[in-house]
């Protein structure tokens, strides 16, 4: 499998040290789109792949399945290119589909072009769960909480903590578009943007970034505490969303599906 990256930041580089380095896919990252030729020039002699900054000559090049690693309007500008060049697509930015319209619209572009759009379960976990829970609408309420530091929330530090968003995932991802796409991928496997609630809490405290989730409906109840360790050179992502990326690539393909 022939993997092209969009982005050249702390997944993106976690991609390349884990795949090409690591060999920990059966698969080889060729191509890398980004704006920026210092760090590109660098990742592309360190990992042998090839640096594009013209996203038609990037998209043009051998490959079956493109990662975005970049931001929510770098998603939103490129999705649709990806699944009409016949790429499969792997999304970090969830945010990119808090309008269900436009999630809606490109799971046409991907069908019509049969290609699948991944959307890789990040920094939190439950989304089978909620799924399950709603497959009959049984689903009631979905609520996420999301603790991290001041300096992750890009805010001025205080001394205590302070709840600093409580409403819904749809405006919780317009304030905080770097830190709460996991609210947006709960939305998405449940209730929706405007009916899943989102507390973000700026905690002086805190190492880890943590979230709690908790859902209720037919099913029963589910709370789900993760605390997640940071990517250690950006603070406000977890490790634990480079791992999903990395094992949505080991199971493509899969003849086995784990969980619903
Ligand atoms: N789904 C989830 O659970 C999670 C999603 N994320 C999201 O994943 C994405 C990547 O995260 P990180 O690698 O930690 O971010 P990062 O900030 O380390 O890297 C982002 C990259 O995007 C590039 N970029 C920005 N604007 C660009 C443009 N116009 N054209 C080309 N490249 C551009 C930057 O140069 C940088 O290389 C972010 O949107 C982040 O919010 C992060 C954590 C969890
Ligand atoms: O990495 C995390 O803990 C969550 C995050 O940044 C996001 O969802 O955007």
């Amino acid at each position: 499998m022939k993997i092209g990256i969009i982005g050249t930041g702390n997944i993106a580089q976690y991609l390349l040290e884990s795949i090409n380095r690591n060999g920990k896919v059966e698969a080889e990252i060729v191509s890398i789109f980004g704006r920026n030729q210092e760090v590109g020039s660098k990742l592309e002699s360190q990992y042998s792949a090839k640096f594009y900054t013209d996203f038609k000559e990037f998209i043009q090049s051998p490959m079956d399945v493109v990662v975005e690693a970049a931001t929510i309007g770098v998603a939103m500008e490129h999705m649709e290119e990806v699944l009409d060049n016949k790429k499969h697509l792997i999304v970090s930015s969830i945010g990119a589909f808090k309008d269900i319209e436009y999630l809606n619209e490109m799971k046409e572009v991907a069908r019509k072009n049969q290609q699948h759009i991944y959307l890789p379960s990040g920094a939190i976990g439950g989304l089978d769960l909620l799924q399950s829970a709603n497959s009959l609408g049984g689903l009631q309420e979905v609520r996420i909480t999301t603790r991290k530091s001041y300096q992750s929330l890009g805010l001025d530090v205080k001394h205590v903590e302070e709840c600093i968003f409580d409403g819904m995932a749809i405006d919780a991802i317009e304030k905080f578009p770097k830190n709460v796409n996991v609210a947006l991928l709960l939305s998405i496997a449940g209730l929706g943007a405007d009916k899943t609630a989102v507390r973000v809490i700026a905690d002086p405290n805190i190492q880890r970034n943590t979230h709690t989730i908790e859902a209720k409906g037919d099913f029963g109840k589910m709370n789900l505490l993760i605390e997640n360790e940071p990517m250690p050179n950006n603070p406000k992502t977890s490790y634990l969303a480079a791992l999903s990326i990395v094992s949505t690539l080991q199971n493509r393909g899969n003849a086995i599906t784990v969980g619903s």
